[in-house]
């Protein structure tokens, strides 16, 4: 071993006292979208900078709330944030008052004039039922038999989401933060929705991919939204839109097109194979299966996407099924080729997700 005093050595302790300490900054990110503090900085677009002391009474918090309040805390939160590129802060020289605005990646915790932001995603993967889960993903080497959530609450996250009608409501408002803007991404670039009369989305949640694909492809006359019966009851009316309950592992509803997005990653191999088998089912010859998932680089680096693609990996082996995973376009491609469909192809629009067409 090299000496403890080495620059290397010096470098190699930091980093790992980082990630050793790595907890915070999520759990502080959680805070800070529960507090709101997002919205109080953007404040309909000024964006000033604030002080915690300027922060803290703005908060808007649930009526029922004891607020004693402590602005040193706070600005702990704000600080170790800004190291992470949530807030920058500005500090006057010769003050020593700290002030923050939202970078670009704190205005994405920003709600916009639909209600939406990547907010309630944040809140989604740290709810109190996931968590549990966390303590346990080295079961998931030792018995993959059974998915660490399953461990640690008796029950799949599905059939949980489906009782709880909080957990089941801040699923789809996170899909929905997160499918807009994708979907206002793809929708420019993508041209595939251009010659479909009934489209299917198979998961499509509370219905947004739909409803945006309805607008800007009025060619399309009928969209039907088929998710879990208890998701499709919350979802709201979507002019255009026919929403239908059932579950994709028996069978799909027929269209001569139909749109995935974000559901094949969940699942097992055999599991995708079954949900794919069942949309080549359910649609005509020259059909097309449209799937969006998040597609793993070959190689491994520290970029923010790759690091995003395999800690979603390791996400869905924690929460939903430990062979449900995130995977490369080759592997994609043999699920769909060997669920019967002839062709195969990719498309790179998006930083997070790529598009896949499988023709029948
Ligand atoms: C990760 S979410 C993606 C939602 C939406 N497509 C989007 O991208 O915003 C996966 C969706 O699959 C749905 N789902 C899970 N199991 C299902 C089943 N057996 N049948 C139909 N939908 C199911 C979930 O309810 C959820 O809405």
């Amino acid at each position: 071993m090299e000496d403890e005093s080495s620059e290397r050595r010096n470098k190699a302790r930091l980093a790992i006292m980082e990630l050793a300490n790595m907890i915070s900054v999520p759990m502080s990110l959680n805070a800070a979208v529960r507090l709101g503090i997002a919205d109080v900085i953007w404040n309909d677009g000024e964006n000033s900078p604030l002080s915690a002391a300027e922060i803290l009474p703005r908060l808007l918090l649930p009526s029922d709330t004891t607020i004693t309040g402590d602005p040193e805390n706070l600005q702990r939160i704000l600080r170790m944030l800004t190291s992470y590129d949530v807030f920058s802060e500005h500090l006057a020289a010769g003050s020593v008052e700290r002030k923050y605005s939202l970078t670009d990646v704190g205005k994405t915790l920003v709600t916009d004039s639909g209600g939406l932001s990547y907010a309630a995603y944040v809140l989604q993967h740290h709810q109190e039922a996931l968590m549990r889960a966390w303590p346990l993903v080295h079961t998931a080497v030792v018995q993959p038999e059974t998915e660490p959530y399953m461990k640690a609450n008796g029950e799949t996250a599905y059939a949980q989401y489906g009782k709880c009608e909080e957990m089941n409501c801040l699923m789809q408002k996170a899909m929905s933060g997160v499918s807009v803007p994708f979907m206002k991404a793809i929708l420019d670039g993508y041209d595939g929705f251009k010659s479909v009369d009934h489209l299917v989305d198979v998961g499509g949640s509370a219905g947004d991919c739909l409803r945006m694909i309805l607008e800007q492809f009025p060619n399309v006359r009928e969209g039907i939204n088929f998710d879990l019966p208890e998701v499709v009851a919350k979802a709201p009316k979507i002019p255009g839109v026919i929403h239908m309950g059932g579950d994709m592992f028996q069978s799909v509803p027929s269209g001569d097109a139909i749109f995935m997005k974000w559901v094949l990653t969940t699942w097992t191999d055999e599991e995708c194979k079954q949900i794919m088998k069942n949309c080549y089912n359910a649609l005509p010859v020259g059909g097309k299966l449209i799937a969006c998932e998040p597609v793993l680089p070959k190689e491994t680096d520290d970029s923010h996407r790759t690091r995003a693609l395999l800690e979603g990996d390791i996400f869905v082996m924690t929460i939903y099924r430990t062979k449900g995973k995130h995977r490369t376009e080759e592997e994609f491609k043999e699920l769909g080729l060997s669920a019967g469909f002839s062709t195969f192809r990719p498309f790179y629009i998006d930083y997070f997700y790529t598009i896949f067409e499988f023709q029948k």
